[in-house]
Parts: structure tokens; sequence; C-alpha cells
């Protein structure tokens, strides 16, 4: 049995998890963080890791980056896990939590879906051979209208796949409005699109001489993304300090 603590419990993806959880046999929610008490759970939900003595084998992240290092203190002295799918995290918020990897297993991905995974590693394939062979690449997400970071997390961590297939060398353009100058070559355009429900759209763009390529993922339903979470969760207790991809867990 896994005992998970929730992070952002009450809100939409806290509520898919907290479902999810109820009907499997082998985990369990023995607790939930959130600063919201907008609903009643069926498990003790806390504001702060401060107020909860909750014993866990591993904590679930979709929150918001606010306080996060009181989660990690939190995991780290009762020597748990962490599931963080939170984005939108500072740069100087990675280096804590890399630091952190140190001390604990930190799963981290911006996207807890299979086929993200899957179309990734697509892109790093189409990356290698069009690139060099003079296309542009441009990425293109869309979300619903209540997120709040942009770009989102996996654009980002798509954008930094094949920026790894060209040795780094490439920056990105996240707002063309001050320019009057054709784009570079060394660029990879990335634009977010906010409206609706829209789940999660994310779009690579290769573009060429007179033809385009397109890889692109649909999310239809949040509950890919807690599938995804709940089964990083049951893979993470036990496991050695250090950083947990998703392909860790495929593999
Ligand atoms: N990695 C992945 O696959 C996915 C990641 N996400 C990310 O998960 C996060 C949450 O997404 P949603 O559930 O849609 O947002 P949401 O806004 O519906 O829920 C966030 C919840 O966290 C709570 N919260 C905010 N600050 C907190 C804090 N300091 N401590 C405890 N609770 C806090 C809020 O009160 C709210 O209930 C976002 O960063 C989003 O981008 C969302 C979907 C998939
Ligand atoms: O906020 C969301 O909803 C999502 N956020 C993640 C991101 O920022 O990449 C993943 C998913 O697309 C849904």
């Amino acid at each position: 049995m896994t005992n998970i603590i929730l992070r952002g419990c009450n809100g939409k993806m806290g509520q898919v998890i907290a479902d999810i959880v109820e009907a499997d046999d082998d985990a369990v929610i023995v607790a939930g963080i959130d600063v919201s008490q907008n609903r009643v759970a069926k498990f003790p939900v806390y504001q702060s890791f401060q107020k909860c003595n909750v014993k866990a084998d591993v904590i679930i992240d979709f929150s918001a980056p606010v306080n996060v290092e009181e989660m990690l203190d939190f995991a780290k002295s009762q020597g748990i896990g962490i599931v963080l799918c939170t984005t939108g995290l500072s740069k100087e918020q990675l280096a804590i939590i890399d630091e952190a990897s140190r001390e604990i297993p930190i799963f981290r991905s911006a996207n807890m879906s299979m086929g993200i995974n899957l179309i990734t590693k697509l892109v790093q394939e189409a990356t290698y051979i069009l690139a060099d062979a003079g296309y542009d690449i441009e990425i293109v997400e869309r979300h619903h209208n209540k997120k709040v970071d942009a770009p989102s997390g996996t654009a980002l961590a798509l954008a930094d796949a094949i920026n790894q297939v060209l040795n780094n060398e490439y920056e990105y353009k996240f707002d063309r409005s001050a320019d009057r100058v054709a784009r570079s070559k060394k660029e990879i355009g990335i634009s977010a699109v906010r409206g609706g429900t829209i789940v999660g759209e994310h779009e690579v763009i290769f573009a060429g001489t007179d033809e385009v390529i397109e890889i692109k993922h649909t999310a239809y339903s949040k509950a890919v993304f807690a599938k995804g979470a709940v089964q990083a969760a049951k893979f993470l207790p036990g496991k050695p300090a250090g950083m947990y991809r998703m392909s860790d867990m495929m593999d």
C-alpha cells in the first residue's frame, strides 16, 4: 500500500488524483495540503506542511510554485520522495529542488502523460534530421483559461529536449512583437494560447521550404496526467536519492 500526501488536493488536478486513488486498492491518500479550504475531503487537509504530522511514503504535488521549500523540508525530514508535477518554477527553485534530490528521490515531470514522453523522443529524432536540412522549429501550446503560467512547463521541456539535440545552441523566442527582423535560424519560437476548457495541446512545427511537418499531442482529460502521477507515486518509494523522469519509470 502506498500512503500519499497530496499537495494541492483542492485544485483541479488534486480532485482528479483523489478520485483515481480512491478506486485504487494499492494506494491511499493519508493527508492533503492546500492553502484553500474550499471543499470537504475524505482525508485530513492541512493548510501547510508545518501543521501536518501525518506519516506517508510519498508526496504528490500539483499546486503552485509558492513555498516549494517548505515541501522539500518536510520530505527531507520524513525521508520520503516527491512526485513534483507543478509547473512555472523559477530557476532558483529548480536549483533548490536539484539540491534536495541529493537527499531524497524526486520525480519531476512537467507532463505526466505517456504520450508526451513518446512524442519527445519523436521530436528529438525529427530535429536531428530536419534542423540540418534548414527547417525552422516552432512550438505552439494551448491550455484552458484558468492556467496561470505561460508557456507551459511541457512546451519548455520540449524546447529543452530539442535544444539538447542542437548542442544547446538555439535561443527561445517567446515574443516577436517588438522585433522588426526576420527570425534567425538558431531560434525556437514558443507560443501560448489560453481559452475555454482546453485540457492541454502541444504541437511542434518543423517548417521547411514548401512543406511543414507537425508532431502533436492532445490530452482529452486530466486523468492522463493523474494516472501517470499515481503510477510515479508507487514507483518512487524505496528508490535512492536522485532525480527521476518519466523515462526511468517507463524503462
Ligand atoms: N505535470 C503534469 O502532468 C501537470 C501539471 N500541472 C500543473 O499542476 C499545477 C496545478 O494545476 P491545477 O490543479 O490545474 O491548478 P489549480 O489552481 O486548480 O489547483 C492548485 C491548488 O493548489 C493550491 N495551492 C496553491 N498554492 C499552494 C501552496 N503554497 N500550498 C498548498 N496548496 C497550494 C490551490 O489552493 C489549489 O487548490 C499547475 O502548476 C499545473 O501547470 C497540471 C496538469 C498536469
Ligand atoms: O496547467 C495545466 O493544465 C497543465 N500543465 C502542464 C504544463 O504546464 O505543461 C501540463 C499539461 O499540459 C496541463
